[in-house]
């Protein structure tokens, strides 16, 4: 999937084929996966799988920047989203001041931000001053030391409700795509029903317009945690290891290096 996506064709993507969004740190990785990705997001989940924190709240500014910049180099053709971490949108003047700065300082084609009907104001400043908005409803990782854990929405009506409000309000702002986390299925359904741009799952079952992955989950890197919306498409910490052991055998035996490697 060369040639970098437009937001108008992400967006007739709706109803179409389903989005492929995976998230990449560095440009080794983003090159691996460019191929097969629609959407390469630079997630602040790089404060986890990256930096090894227990959450994504200390993530910077400059950091993202940092990372967005390394998977431009790697995925050059690729549509990059830039997720805004945690404390830089309080407002719609810091909201702005911290997304031009990733303009400026990336060739990042979007930011993300988490938030449903209370950012919609901070998202219309972008959207109305040229940054595009991907939205982020349901789960808001950003919020898990005031929720007091990662906790799975639409699970009365009165999340059902408040995700619906959400999904309006990110769209009436201007974002031309979101991402849904840990959400009930049979509710994310419902909210890609109800709004006409792209609304991509990650935790939300399978009739949503897309699916995100942490690369380093579903590629088996990432040992600190398996929820249960991950899949495993490659054990990559067994065989890493594997062929690390081999490494180190081989020069404790004096089987490495070999003439071959050898000046
Ligand atoms: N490597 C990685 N992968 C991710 O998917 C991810 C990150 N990091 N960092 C940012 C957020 C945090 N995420 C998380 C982390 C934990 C759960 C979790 O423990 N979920 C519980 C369900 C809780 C409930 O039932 O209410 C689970 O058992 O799956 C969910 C999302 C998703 N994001
Ligand atoms: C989990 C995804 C959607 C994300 O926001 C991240 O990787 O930071
Ligand atoms: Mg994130």
């Amino acid at each position: 999937m060369s040639k970098k996506l437009t937001i108008t064709a992400i967006k007739k993507r709706k109803g179409e084929k389903p989005l492929v969004m995976i998230t990449a740190y560095d440009a080794l990785f983003a090159k691996l996966l460019e191929p097969s990705a629609d959407m390469i997001l630079v997630g602040d989940s790089l404060n986890m799988s990256f930096a090894g924190r227990s959450d994504t709240i200390s993530a910077t500014l400059e950091q993202m920047i940092y990372h967005t910049n390394a998977v431009c180099k790697g995925a050059p053709e690729s549509f990059v989203i830039c997720d805004m971490p945690f404390g830089t949108y309080t407002c719609k003047e810091d909201a702005l001041r911290n997304a031009i700065k990733v303009f400026q300082k990336t060739p990042a084609d979007c930011v993300k931000i988490e938030g449903g009907k209370d950012k919609a104001g901070i998202i219309k400043h972008l959207t109305d001053n040229g940054i595009a908005v991907c939205g982020h409803i349901g789960l808001l990782p950003q919020s898990v030391r005031s929720e007091g854990g990662y906790k799975v929405k639409g699970k009365t009506a009165d999340e059902r409700e408040q995700l619906l409000k959400d999904a309006k309000a990110v769209e009436e702002a201007g974002a031309f795509c979101m991402v849904i986390e840990g959400t009930k299925a049979e509710v994310a359904k419902e909210v890609a029903q109800s709004v006409t741009i792209p609304v991509i799952g990650i935790g939300a079952g399978a009739e949503v317009d897309g699916q995100v992955l942490v690369f380093s989950d579903m590629l088996g890197f990432f040992e600190e945690f398996t929820p249960k919306f991950v899949k495993k498409y490659l054990d990559g910490a067994t065989l890493v290891k594997k062929a690390l052991q081999e490494y180190a055998d081989e020069v404790q035996n004096r089987q490495f290096p070999t003439e071959e490697h050898i000046y």
